[in-house]
């Protein structure tokens, strides 16, 4: 695996993919820095040794050609405190005032080019504006992870242009190292936690993992459609009806390949969805008509607690419960504080997907876990076992 390492920019000039695909806020202050910081040590690297970084990145989904609150300019200053230096933002990605600034750059400098998706080729994967991206650089470097799963122009189309001169960045090295700790480690036993909402958006990801891992916590709205399908009552909680031979089938499939599943023992159950519902604590399978599961109960976190302690290997995808809602939120917060008490104590613990991250930053219980995944889709599509085509071109 090629990676930054392997090179020495000193007067080479670098285009670095970037994922700065960022949330702001109504006045357009970033809110969550966090791909920012993670992409600081790819480009000191390449300024440190002495060569020119140009970034670039798409920010949202822009449908229509330049729109101004999609503009990488938003984030300027954001990515000049985060590096500590100034920034030189162009307002193209490619064309004639780009290679100006290109062509008047100094050794250590750091180029901000405007969001790629401006261009619809980005997005289309054009051959064309690959080229003429590619024309910017001596080297290509990708560190947008959070992207890798898009065949787009500056993620995977340009790396045909750098037959030698192409490698990873730290981050997107770091995330397919962390990915494959999980997936084929030594080390066991290896636990996965899946929550979230749905059986269908994560059943990829189970029939993947089921032979790399040795315990399987399920949790979230998935729960009731494995409690339905083996025999309980799960009142108005939400269910996947035409996936209840699904859910038999994949605990048929683990028990085959001796993987514990851990289903929720009782529920916190609500009368509707809201902070303001009355609740009660009930066994997962008695749960009265007109009444919905919103997070685990007290004795299932008793019961996975030592699990998460025995586990050398821990991958974290989907929350326990209706985290957002504070009522609803224990078994997700105490789930986290289990597993930072377990990486603590020396367990290598991976979360990875939107919501979960999102949980995880919430909660403050980002720092104590080992690697908290920068990519939403891509972190999935990953755990599915797909080749990430942003990964693949590097490689290639
Ligand atoms: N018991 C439940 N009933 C309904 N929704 C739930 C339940 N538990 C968790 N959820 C919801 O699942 C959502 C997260 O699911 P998902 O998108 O699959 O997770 P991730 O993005 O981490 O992969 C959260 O919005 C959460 O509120
Ligand atoms: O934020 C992103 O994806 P994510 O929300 O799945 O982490 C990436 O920047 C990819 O963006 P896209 O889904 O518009 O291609």
């Amino acid at each position: 695996m090629k990676t930054i390492k392997d090179f020495n920019f000193k007067n080479q000039k670098a285009i670095v993919r970037v994922d700065f695909n960022v949330p702001l806020d109504a006045d357009f202050n970033v809110t969550d820095d966090n791909r920012i910081v993670a992409a600081k040590p790819t480009i000191e690297k390449i300024t440190n040794d002495g060569g020119i970084a140009i970034l670039m990145s798409h920010l949202g989904r822009p449908k229509n050609g330049p729109e101004d609150k999609f503009s990488l300019k938003h984030i300027v200053s954001k990515v000049e405190e985060v590096l500590g230096k100034k920034v030189t933002f162009v307002s193209d990605s490619v064309g004639a005032e780009v290679e100006a600034v290109v062509a008047n750059a100094q050794p250590g400098d750091v180029i901000l080019l405007e969001n790629l998706r401006f261009y619809a080729e980005e997005e289309k994967g054009d051959e064309n504006y690959a080229k003429q991206l590619a024309n910017l650089g001596d080297v290509y470097v990708n560190d947008a992870f959070g992207t890798a799963h898009r065949a787009h122009a500056s993620t995977t189309i340009v790396a045909q242009f750098f037959p030698e001169n192409k490698c990873f960045g730290f981050l997107l090295a770091k995330e397919i190292e962390s990915i494959d700790k999980v997936l084929n480690s030594s080390e066991k036993p290896v636990t996965a936690v899946l929550g979230g909402s749905k059986v269908s958006s994560k059943i990829t990801i189970i029939e993947n993992i089921l032979d790399k891992i040795d315990h399987m916590i399920i949790g979230g709205g998935m729960t009731f459609t494995f409690i339905k399908a083996l025999g309980g009552n799960i009142g108005n909680s939400i269910v996947e009806d035409d996936k209840l031979d699904l859910a038999l089938e994949i605990i048929e499939k683990a028990k085959a390949k001796n993987v514990q599943i851990h289903l929720p023992i009782d529920m916190i159950i609500a009368d509707r969805f809201s902070n303001d519902a009355n609740t009660q604590i009930v066994n997962v399978n008695e749960i009265p008509d007109g009444w919905q599961g919103l997070d685990v109960g007290p004795k299932t976190l008793e019961s996975l607690k030592p699990v998460i302690a025995e586990s050398k290997i821990i991958l974290w995808n989907g929350p326990l419960g209706v985290f957002e809602l504070e009522k609803f939120s224990q078994g997700t917060i105490s789930l986290g504080n289990f597993i930072a008490e377990a990486t603590a104590n020396g367990t290598f613990s991976l979360v990875g997907g939107g919501d979960s991250v999102a949980a995880v930053k919430q909660f403050g219980l980002e720092p104590k876990m080992s690697y908290v995944s920068t990519g939403g889709g891509a972190m999935l599509e990953m755990l599915e076992g797909k080749t990430l085509p942003g990964i693949a071109a590097i490689l290639k």
